[in-house]
């Protein structure tokens, strides 16, 4: 298996006595995008958090099961968490820049993992913002502010930190969900151009969104995984009548 998928078995996440995540067995294609949906409170972003380990930082959070990326169970609790959540990039629902320059904000990483001469921190900034189609609206003004930008423009900069300290797989929660139409339909063209690339996993209650920019979904209710198969059977021919339900609007 390549190191851009990977697969969960019997993944269950718990918060204190509550199950929230009901052993989730689920694989994840090389170079696709996976849409996970479902109604609030489902445990959508809770297995996304699971898949890079960022449920650790949550009191009271513990997981069971496995979920397996390039030959490790990153569930192990030997797991170089630090190297991991360099290959498994996270973005949020709400762009989180940090207080620093845009150059800052997309060298941070690279520099932390010991990356310091200055022309390879360049290049490694110019071909991030121009993966994220932020270049040439930003390449006259890289030492400003990252918080300078729009919203929509924040959000692929938050991209283009992930992806300079090369990961595989991007998991994204709600990436769009805070921004105006414009700089949704740029997330979901970026999307479509970072897939020839990476391997990504996003979160999104946008019916639509799901069904333009993802090859499988996976329907998710009261923390099981209800069907998960590939997009345009889920939305065309889904098998359970709650998937259809959902995705036909008359619940959630
Ligand atoms: N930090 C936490 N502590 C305790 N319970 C939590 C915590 N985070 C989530 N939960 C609970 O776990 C369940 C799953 O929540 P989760 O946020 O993963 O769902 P979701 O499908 O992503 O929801 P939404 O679409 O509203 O973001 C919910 O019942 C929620 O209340």
């Amino acid at each position: 298996m390549s190191e851009h998928a990977f697969y969960t078995k019997d993944l269950s996440v718990y918060y204190g006595e509550k199950h929230a995540v009901k052993k989730i067995s689920m694989d994840f294609p090389d170079r696709q995008v996976v849409a996970l949906i479902g109604p609030s409170g489902c445990g959508k972003s809770t297995f996304l958090r699971s898949l890079n380990r960022m449920n650790d930082l949550i009191p009271g959070a513990r997981i069971e099961g496995e979920v397996w990326i390039g030959g490790e169970n990153i569930c192990d609790p030997g797991t170089d968490v630090v190297r991991l959540r360099q290959k498994i990039g996270m973005v949020w629902q709400r762009p989180n820049p940090f207080h620093k320059s845009i150059y800052e904000n997309v060298a941070f990483g690279p520099r932390y993992h010991g990356i310091r001469n200055k022309k390879e921190l360049d290049r490694i900034v110019e071909e991030c913002l121009r993966k994220t189609a932020l270049w040439d609206e930003v390449k006259d003004r890289l030492h400003q502010s990252g918080l300078a930008l729009s919203g929509g423009q924040q959000q692929r900069l938050c991209i283009a930190r992930s992806l300079a300290v090369r990961p595989s797989i991007l998991l994204m929660d709600e990436p769009a969900s805070a921004l105006d139409p414009v700089s949704t339909a740029k997330i979901e063209e970026l999307i479509a151009e970072l897939k020839k690339e990476y391997t990504i996993v996003i979160v999104t209650h946008n019916m639509q969104q799901a069904a333009r920019i993802s090859d499988k979904t996976a329907f998710f209710f009261l923390g099981d995984l209800i069907e998960y198969d590939d997009t345009n059977r889920m939305f065309t021919n889904p098998s359970r009548k709650s998937t259809d339900d959902y995705i036909s609007g008359r619940f959630g």
